[in-house]
């Protein structure tokens, strides 16, 4: 494993080395490892980095300091963290390449860190973009163009806020945009239910094109990836969990957060949808993400940016659904379904 600082870490078995589920790797071409970049982006506190350190079942982040009350009023800046990571996931490798970005909506305007990530993102596909003009290519060229990044929704249990809205109206064009629900523990499963439902209501009363697991527009799916895309939308937005410690039971390693009242165990169904998450970005549906990275978002800003338009679509993403064939692609036309 590689981590923050580069060096090379023993890999611990894995708690899901028993997991192999059908339509496990869809994606199997990949000999040197499948690069992923994943982004997480949410505001302070909503367990972004204890899911990351979940996620890649060590401590990629190591625990920060306490912040220092005399500095409480001051508001960080946002920041472009990297970690990278070699994932084991049944057999296949992957190279997990994670952007975290501690200090979004630190501040009250938070333009700033919009367009920060805006231009993160973009200054990806510009890379990729001016590698294909080359005439001679790179052979050590580096694709950073993030495949997927995790929208953290704070668990208020009421509804999306403006930070959000504005978060994923803007970016959804140029990013595979799959939110989450923050530290959702905190909520009762019939309070979960509601606030899924009213967050879903958002996305489609406001036209916000996040990732709602699209069948093929050839009808190239078979049934199971059919039935498995409903469920997964039917399960939007996935609410997380991460874990604070791993108990021992039954001889078995569970990962739980404990309470005085009990346990949530961070990988049963029943308690979170952190393990299908995980799934989904690791195994299931890589390909797809990567897929879609290229052949609709990059396609798309390709197309704007050399016939000078690339303003329009990450800022208002309805308005020039009407007028590509690729914004179509990213529409969200199956989240309401
Ligand atoms: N209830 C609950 N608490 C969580 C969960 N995940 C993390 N926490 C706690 O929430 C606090 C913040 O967690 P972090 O992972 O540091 O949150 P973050 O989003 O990375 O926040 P910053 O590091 O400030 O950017 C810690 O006290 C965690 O123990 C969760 O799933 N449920």
């Amino acid at each position: 494993m590689r981590d923050g600082s580069g060096e090379d870490n023993n890999v611990a078995p894995s708690v899901y080395s028993h997991v192999s589920r059908p339509g496990s790797h869809r994606y199997k071409n990949a000999k040197k490892g499948l690069p992923f970049n994943l982004m997480l982006v949410g505001e302070s506190g909503l367990g972004r980095t204890t899911f990351l350190n979940t996620l890649c079942e060590r401590a990629v982040v190591p625990p920060s300091e306490p912040p220092n009350p005399d500095q409480a009023h001051i508001a960080e800046p946002m920041q472009f963290k990297h970690y990278a990571v070699d994932m084991d996931e049944d057999g296949m490798k992957i190279i997990l390449n994670v952007i975290d970005t501690p200090g979004f909506g630190n501040g009250t305007d938070n333009e700033t860190c919009f367009n920060q990530i805006q231009e993160y993102l973009e200054t990806q596909f510009d890379d990729v973009l001016s590698e294909e003009n080359r005439i001679k290519r790179n052979p050590k060229f580096k694709d950073s163009r993030v495949h997927a990044l995790l929208y953290f929704i704070n668990p208020t249990g009421h509804s999306l806020r403006q930070i959000d809205i504005e978060l994923m109206r803007r970016l959804g064009n140029r990013v595979n945009i799959i939110p989450v629900i923050g530290r959702s523990d905190s909520l009762t499963p019939r309070e979960l239910v509601l606030f899924k439902q009213r967050i879903m209501d958002d996305i489609a009363a406001y036209g916000i094109p996040v990732f709602s697991f699209p069948n093929s527009e050839d009808d190239e799916d078979d049934e199971e990836t059919v039935e498995e895309n409903a469920e997964l939308r039917a399960m939007l937005p996935f609410a997380a969990v991460g874990c604070e410690e791993v108990i021992n039971e039954d001889g078995r390693p569970v990962r739980v957060r404990s309470y005085p009242w009990g346990v949530v165990q961070v990988d049963n169904d029943e308690h979170s949808d952190f393990d299908r998450l995980r799934y989904v970005l690791l195994n299931s549906h890589i390909g797809d993400l990567r897929e879609r990275t290229q052949n609709d978002i990059y396609e798309l800003y390709r197309t704007e940016k050399l016939s000078g338009n690339t303003a329009s679509a990450a800022s208002n993403p309805t308005a020039d659904a009407t007028q590509s064939h690729a914004t179509m692609a990213l529409h969200p036309r199956s989240v309401a379904a």
